[in-house]
Parts: structure tokens; C-alpha cells; sequence
């Protein structure tokens, strides 16, 4: 038995009435864990491959190529899941490629319910084609800005911001952090460090969180995904990072007694009490062995002790999820309506690297109303379990 199963033993869950999915679509949401090169269309992929003259990919029917990923992606280790991202970063070296997959990334979101997002990508990994760091970055941000036209025009409001990624197996930290800083006025939101967790400790980039630091840059950091609390207390303790990318290794420092009790170590109190999100992407954790199943995922405990939890997708494609997916898990698992859907989106707006003034507005204007709305709507819907005794 795991943890989370205990405790949400020792807990009533709401009643599980499952919500159609084109409400939870249409309920507004905000993702601040979305990597651009994990998110492109398979359609896409294909087509900037034949333009690149890229022939490794595994199969070039689209509908195939995005089970490939998933498929590919499913392997219960974080180093095989990220090999898989070749693939996607072969077809994004050119500014038009970079800038189709960013408008392509905000329109798909948007379709999606998505109202806020900060998508995040490696500048250095699109550099192949002779592209300068700060070209790729103008090249997706322009996409960004086109991307929320089209869904404007659509009908459909988003706003994208971006954060960049080091790499932690790289050298390039440095270099990143001040690439972020120069464009923190141009869409730029914040910096992250990604990729092989294990043998690669944040805190070799100590250089780069200095710099950050003193710019009063905000930090994201990917940690307790493949390593374990050491890996969170390094990101919150020596990095100064604001939100964890995954952190459900935070549960190894949880007891729950026999009785129910709680204690929460230092750590987890550490990240608790100074209100560090928790980036929590379930499939992705699936798919790497951070977590074995939908209901024995820690999410779930998570909130309940009121860790300031937030539900993201990591990567559309390479997970072959949406956020609407996502929150359709968690509903499955743990009977959870529209109240932790709202929950999970004000957790995420309180914890967006947006100005104070932007995050209440997009709870007062946006969040609070839209979930006002479908309330009043699901209100009228029959559970499947009613339904089917009438
Ligand atoms: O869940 C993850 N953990 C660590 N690194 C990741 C994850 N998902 C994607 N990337 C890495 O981040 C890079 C920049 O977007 C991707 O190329 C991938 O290597
Ligand atoms: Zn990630």
C-alpha cells in the first residue's frame, strides 16, 4: 500500500460524478508545466522533417508517429522518456519552424481551455542550424504572439508567456540565466533547469541561481521527479527556486501514522509553508516511474495536506495528453468535480510568474467567474450513476 493510499483511506472522497468533457474543456485553466518540444502535433513533426530533410523519424503517418511517442515514452525511466525528444528537436532549428510549433502550441492550447500557460523550452538545443540563442527565443515568442491572435480571432483568450531551460547535464546555465534575465521584458517569465536528473545536481549550476538571484529573477526547477528529497532540498535551499517542476518526491518526507496522523518533515514543512507550487504532471509521472498509478499518484494527498499543488501536462505529445485529459484522470481516480478543477486553477494563477496585479485578475476577471458559470451549467447535468438508475 502506498501513502497516498493510506491516507486517502482515512479520508471520505467527494462523490464521484464523472463531468462531461466538453465542460471541463471549456472551464478555464492555467498550465505553467508545457515544454514546447514535448508538445508538437505529430502533423507537424512530419512536415518539417520532409522540409528538413530529416529521415530518422520511427514513421511518418501522424496518427502513428503520436502513438510512437507515447508508446516510446512509457518506459518507467525519465533518461528513456527524454531520448524520445530528439526526434522533435531535429525539426525545430529555423525561426519559421520554431515559430509555426509556438503559434501551433498557443492555438492547441487555447482549443484546450487554457487561459494562461508558460511554455518552456531549451534554448540551446535549437541551435543546429546556425540560429543564435536570442533568435530562438524572438522566433517562438513572435510565434506565441501569433498563436494568441489566431485563438483571439477564434474566440478564445490566452495569454503564453515563456520560460527558458538550462540543461542539467549541459554547461550552459550561465548563459540561459542571463538570456532570461535580457528578455524577462520581451515574454520571457522565468528560467527552468531540465533534463537527467540523476548524477546531474542542480547545484553545479550554482553560478547561474547567483545570477538569478540577484536580477530577482523567478526559478522553477524540475527535482524530486527521478531523485528524491535531496533533489528538492538543493532546488528550494541552494537554487532559491519558487516552484518545483514535479516535487512528488516530497511525500518521502511525510509520515502518516497508523492513527491517520501527519508529520511533515523540515522540508516538506519548508515547501508547505513558504507556498512553493508543486508542478504536478500525472501521466509524465506515469511514464517515468515517478508514480504507478492514477489513484495511487500523490497529487491527491498532496492537496489534501494543503501543499499549493497545480495539474499540468509536461508534454502533449510525448504523453499524449491534454490538460483536459489530465484533470479526467484525476476525476476518475479520486472523484474530484468542478471544485478541484477550480482549486488546482487558482493554485496555478497564485503561483504563475506574472505580476501580482496580473495573477488577481486572472482570478477575479477569469478563474472565479468561468467557474461560477459551469457550476451553473453542471448543475444541470445527470450523473452517470443517476442517470442510470432513473
Ligand atoms: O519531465 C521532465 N523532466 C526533466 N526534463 C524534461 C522533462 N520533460 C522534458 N524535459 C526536457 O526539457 C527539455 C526542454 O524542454 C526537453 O528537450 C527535455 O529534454
Ligand atoms: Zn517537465
Amino acid at each position: 500500500m502506498t501513502l497516498s493510499d493510506k491516507y486517502t483511506d482515512a479520508l471520505p472522497h467527494s462523490p464521484a460524478h464523472p463531468l462531461p468533457e466538453d465542460l471541463v474543456r471549456q472551464a478555464p485553466k492555467v498550465l505553467l508545466h508545457d515544454h514546447l518540444d514535448g508538445g508538437l502535433r505529430p502533423r507537424t513533426v512530419v512536415e518539417l522533417a520532409q522540409e528538413a530533410g530529416y529521415d530518422a523519424l520511427p514513421t511518418t503517418v501522424p496518427a502513428a508517429l503520436g502513438e510512437w511517442f507515447r508508446d516510446a515514452a512509457d518506459s518507467g525511466s525519465l533518461e528513456r522518456y527524454l531520448e524520445t525528444f530528439a526526434h522533435t528537436c531535429a525539426v525545430m532549428q529555423t525561426a519559421p519552424a520554431l515559430f509555426r510549433i509556438a503559434a501551433e502550441c498557443a492555438e492547441d492550447l487555447a482549443a484546450d481551455g487554457v487561459v494562461y500557460a508558460e511554455v518552456r523550452f531549451a534554448p540551446e538545443q535549437h541551435l543546429a542550424a546556425g540560429l543564435t540563442l536570442d533568435e530562438v527565443v524572438d522566433a517562438v515568442n513572435a510565434g506565441f504572439r501569433e498563436g494568441e491572435r489566431r485563438a483571439a480571432a477564434a474566440g478564445r483568450r490566452i495569454l503564453v508567456s515563456t520560460l527558458l531551460c538550462a540543461m542539467r547535464h549541459a554547461d550552459r546555465a550561465l548563459e540561459i540565466a542571463e538570456l532570461a534575465v535580457a528578455h524577462r521584458d520581451r515574454g520571457v517569465a522565468g528560467f527552468d533547469i531540465a533534463g537527467g536528473e540523476i548524477g546531474n545536481p542542480a547545484s553545479r549550476h550554482a553560478a547561474a541561481f547567483d545570477h538569478l538571484r540577484s536580477e530577482g529573477a523567478r526559478v522553477t526547477v524540475h527535482a524530486g521527479e527521478a531523485v528524491g528529497m535531496e533533489s528538492i532540498r538543493e532546488a528550494v535551499l541552494r537554487c532559491g527556486a519558487h516552484r518545483i517542476g514535479h516535487g512528488v518526491r516530497i511525500t518521502d518526507d511525510i509520515e502518516i501514522a497508523a492513527d491517520g496522523s501527519v508529520r511533515l518533515g523540515r522540508l516538506a514543512s519548508y515547501v508547505r509553508d513558504m507556498r512553493i507550487a508543486l508542478e504536478v504532471c500525472p501521466t509524465s509521472n506515469l511514464q517515468t516511474g515517478a508514480a504507478t498509478s492514477y489513484p495511487g499518484h500523490p497529487i491527491d494527498l498532496l492537496r489534501r495536506l494543503g501543499f499549493r499543488v497545480c495539474l499540468n501536462t509536461d508534454n502533449r505529445l510525448v504523453s499524449g495528453t491534454t490538460m483536459t485529459q489530465e484533470f479526467q484522470h484525476l476525476a476518475t481516480a479520486f472523484g474530484y468535480g468542478p471544485a478541484e478543477l477550480e482549486e488546482f486553477t487558482v493554485n496555478a494563477a497564485k503561483a504563475a510568474f506574472l505580476p501580482f496585479d496580473e495573477r488577481t485578475a486572472l482570478v477575479d476577471e477569469v478563474i472565479r467567474p468561468g467557474y461560477a458559470r459551469l457550476r451553473s451549467r453542471s448543475l444541470g447535468h445527470v450523473p452517470v450513476r443517476d442517470a442510470a438508475a432513473a
